[in-house]
């Protein structure tokens, strides 16, 4: 079996497997990045840029880009940070997906009801860094010995170790409380919160690859997050409609085959969309369309 040859290409990694996964496969099909992976293969060309995608477990990556020889990566805050490469990579961009929280748990049922009460117990993390840094301040703050808090490190499925007798607490990430919940635990203390982040190695040979792929992912994120709203509306009434809807430079007015009446196109950020429709419609705008932006530069 051999290996392409990445020679001149950015190499670029992304999560092989898990949450991320599907998310930065949509991610780079948006970004116009054609490749084919072959089955059970872990890297990947891209046939119409000179980059070379790796796939590799996500907790792997921050430490790739930050000492290896990896240009450009997708991973979570969580993973920069338990690594230690934050220092060591740049952040380029947050993506707004893998957004959760690292945190404290314990059983519901006969646990302790604090963080502080964990102190001088067991937990068991797949954070052991993140984890450790937090009790040690807590031994701190509570005046217990130093190092008496036992952190072990485990690779997945945390949530069993309180059950099975292994912890007194766990410190793991928490997104819908489902995970948690059905293993009887509760949050007593939240570490950080997380989602995904664009990294890039300080010393990389192509910046400005790296620059032409964190715009165009900024381009699709930014779509995300706006929609295009189209309206009618009588000109006595458009400089109350601009100040609802001011745009990002500013809205652009047409003229209408109606006397008196303009056609206005404008970004709006989605989240604020329905408040906005409703104050044109009592403001007497008609016609109002809401369009999805699947892509932009602004
Ligand atoms: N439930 C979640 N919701 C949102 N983001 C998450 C969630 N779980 C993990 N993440 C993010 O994704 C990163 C990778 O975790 P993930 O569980 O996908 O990897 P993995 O454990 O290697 O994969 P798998 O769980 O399939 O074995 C985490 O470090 C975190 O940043
Ligand atoms: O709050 P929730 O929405 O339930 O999500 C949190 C769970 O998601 C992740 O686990 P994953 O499914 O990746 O399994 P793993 O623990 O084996 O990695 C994480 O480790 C939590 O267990
Ligand atoms: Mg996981």
């Amino acid at each position: 079996m051999s290996m392409p040859d990445t020679t001149d290409r950015l190499i670029f990694a992304v999560p092989k497997k898990g949450r991320l996964y599907e998310k930065c496969l949509n991610l780079l099909n948006n970004i116009g990045v054609q490749f084919y992976r072959k089955p059970r293969h872990d890297i990947a060309l891209v046939s119409n840029l000179p980059v070379a995608l790796v796939f590799l477990p996500a907790a792997d990556i921050a430490k790739y880009v930050a000492e290896g020889n990896v240009d450009l990566g997708i991973t979570g805050i969580d993973i920069l940070k338990e690594s230690e490469s934050e220092n060591h990579a740049t952040q380029l961009l947050s993506l707004g997906f893998g957004k959760c929280k690292l945190q404290v748990q314990t059983p519901i049922s006969g646990g302790a009801d604090t963080a502080d009460a964990l102190v001088g117990k067991r937990i068991v993390t797949s954070f052991p860094r993140l984890a450790e840094a937090h009790f040690r301040e807590l031994e701190r703050r509570t005046g217990k010995p130093e190092g008496s808090t036992r952190i072990q490190f485990v690779s997945g499925s945390v949530e069993a170790a309180c059950g099975l007798g292994l912890a007194d607490g766990i410190v793991d990430l928490v997104e819908s409380g489902e995970t948690m919940q059905a293993a009887g635990l509760r949050a007593v203390d939240t570490i950080l919160s997380t989602e995904s982040v664009l990294i890039a190695n300080k010393k990389t040979r192509y910046p400005e690859l790296v620059e032409k792929l964190r715009a165009r992912i900024e381009g699709v994120i930014t779509a995300q997050s706006y929609v295009l709203c189209q309206y009618n509306i009588h000109r006595n009434s458009l400089l109350k409609a601009k100040t609802i809807t001011p745009g990002r430079l500013a809205p652009s007015v047409t003229m209408l085959e109606k006397p008196d009446w303009v056609g206005v196109s404008v970004m709006v950020v989605k989240s604020e969309v329905a408040d906005k429709m409703d104050e044109l419609k009592a403001m007497g705008a008609t016609d109002i369309l809401i369009l999805d932006i699947s892509n932009c530069r602004v």
